[in-house]
């Protein structure tokens, strides 16, 4: 039996004032603004407002598709976030228009079809990939899990992401050794995140124990 603890833990689609308490309390490593079309997506003005109460230590990622570069680097300038997730079709050359314009870190998500294609994304200029869950007409959020089995050997730190569940987290983490795991859709009830069920998720992932071995052999597990 292996203890989970030392993944990062990041809380998707936060948009009220009790969701950033919520977070200041529990203190995830990481929390997402969707940015992106979507029930969850904030605009400038309530991200910025959210930003002025979370805890500094808590890092706030920008989750985009398809955004113009120039808004999601205007939003880091700011100090909106911390840190950019692209969730679309954004390619290498936006990446580095991108990068040029912001250094903060980059998150590559990519909606796994198969193990060349994450290999191959690995190689864009990213500090992060994020592995989600491929579904037709939608881009993120889905609540859905991938194939594991998918995952290839990653010298990149990454996210696990797609259809993560308290039940099951520690588990994923103990098999595929993530950098760190996102998740959204189970934290919620009636659309908003639950503050129980927040708490339950976190406690699972940092201090579960579950079956499982081969630290580190899925991900570099490098800080940026
Ligand atoms: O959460 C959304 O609404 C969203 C919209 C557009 C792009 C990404 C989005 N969220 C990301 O989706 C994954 C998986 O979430 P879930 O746990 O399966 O619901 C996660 O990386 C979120 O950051």
């Amino acid at each position: 039996m292996e203890k989970t603890d030392g993944v990062k833990v990041k809380i998707c689609g936060l948009r009220r004032p009790e969701d950033i308490q919520m977070a200041n309390r529990f203190k995830p490593d990481f929390i997402g603004f969707v940015f992106a079309k979507s029930s969850r997506q904030v605009d400038r003005n309530t991200a910025e407002r959210l930003k002025t109460l979370l805890n500094p230590e808590i890092r706030a990622v920008g989750v985009f598709v398809d955004e113009e570069p120039e808004q999601v680097a205007g939003l880091c300038r700011d100090g909106v976030i911390d840190m950019v997730q692209l969730h679309g079709e954004e390619d290498r050359e936006y990446m580095e228009r991108l990068r040029n314009m912001t250094h903060v870190p980059v998150i590559r998500a990519v909606r796994v079809k198969s193990r060349e294609q994450v290999l191959s994304a690995e190689q864009l200029p990213c500090d992060y990939l994020l592995l989600d869950t491929y579904t037709e007409g939608t881009y993120g959020g889905s609540g859905k899990a991938f194939d594991r089995e998918l995952i290839p050997s990653l010298r990149k730190p990454y996210f696990l992401a797609g259809g993560l569940r308290t039940e099951s987290v520690a588990e994923a983490v103990c098999r595929y050794r993530p950098y760190g795991v996102d998740v959204s859709s189970s934290l919620e009830s009636g659309g908003y995140k639950d503050i129980k069920k927040v708490e339950a998720f976190l406690k699972a992932a940092r201090g579960g124990y579950a079956a499982g071995g081969g630290a580190g052999r899925r991900t570099g597990g490098k800080e940026l």
